[in-house]
């Protein structure tokens, strides 16, 4: 029997995505989002098959996986983002802190304020420094007055880590500021209305070595307060970032677990092959 079918009868003999069988429960912690069964189709084409996955408060979790296996997507169905996309269509069951976030009642613009999200490419508002982040709280009504917005634009540029290089320019553009600091702006719009989950999408590929590392520390400090979710091609990044790794393949959750078990000792040989670069 050649690799291939071996490979296929072993994956058939188990529930790929059993969150017993992938591995896609944590021992640790209550989950802050739970995923069951979603499948994802854009049109009649499947981008996202069956996949369940917890995603906890006390780690970082990388999603990785080849380019076009569907990491992308389904993080954004985690704060309903494919609702933009007309063609997108989501079935199966995705709940934060138990609440169905597609549900009918639910407020989309206050999941996405619990559920922030970062992008690939830094999208600060045309706006002042201050203005980015103060325009969350202020639509969400999170200050009563003048003095409690500035201690919110200061304490989450403050978190972000931005602080020092823009507290005396706080009125020139967002979109003056370097690449770096501009992500870490938009990290910083994103904690200014105290969110519960950070999504992060390829944050760090536009950006050059030096914003790379200030970012990976930054979400190293992060950390525990939030629960992230970081989307990475970079092998490296997750193995430094994340403490749990989620591996993709052709819409599919192949192999879920502590990021060292992923990149050291994987349960699956499709994923052991993608980690030592037989394909990507
Ligand atoms: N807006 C869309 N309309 C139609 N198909 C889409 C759309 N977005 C993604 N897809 C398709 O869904 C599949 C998964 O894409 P997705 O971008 O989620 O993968 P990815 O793993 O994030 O890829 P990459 O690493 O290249 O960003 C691909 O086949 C892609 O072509």
């Amino acid at each position: 029997m050649n690799d291939d079918k071996k490979m296929q009868e072993s994956s058939e003999s188990i529930n790929m995505t059993d969150p017993a069988t992938t591995g896609a429960t944590s021992e640790s912690g209550t989950p802050k989002m739970t995923a069951r069964n979603v499948n994802v189709f854009y049109g009649d084409k499947q981008a996202i098959n069956d996949v369940s996955i917890d995603v906890n408060m006390d780690s970082v979790t990388a999603f990785i996986g080849p380019s076009g296996c569907g990491k992308s997507t389904f993080l954004r169905c985690m704060n309903r983002m494919n609702d933009t996309i007309p063609i997108a269509r989501i079935t199966g069951d995705i709940r934060l802190e138990g609440d169905d976030i597609y549900a009918p009642q639910m407020d989309v613009v206050q999941l996405r304020a619990r559920v922030g999200m970062v992008f690939q490419k830094p999208n600060p508002f045309p706006k002042s420094i201050y203005d980015n982040i103060a325009y969350g709280p202020r639509i969400h009504g999170l200050a009563t007055g003048k003095e409690e917005l500035d201690h919110i634009v200061e304490s989450s540029l403050q978190r972000a880590g931005l602080w020092s290089e823009v507290k005396d320019r706080l009125q020139d553009s967002g979109t003056a500021l370097s690449g770096g600091q501009q992500q870490r702006l938009c990290i910083a719009r994103a904690i200014a209305v105290d969110p519960e989950v950070i999504l992060m999408d390829e944050p760090c590929s536009a950006l050059d070595p030096i914003a790379t590392a200030k970012i990976e520390e930054l979400i190293h400090e992060l950390r525990g307060q939030y629960a992230i979710v970081i989307v990475t091609h970079n092998m490296q990044q997750a193995a430094r970032v994340s403490q749990k790794t989620a591996f993709f393949h052709l819409g599919t959750l192949v192999e879920y677990g502590e990021t060292t078990d992923i990149f050291t000792n994987p349960r699956e040989e499709k994923t052991r092959d993608y980690i030592t670069g037989r394909y990507g």
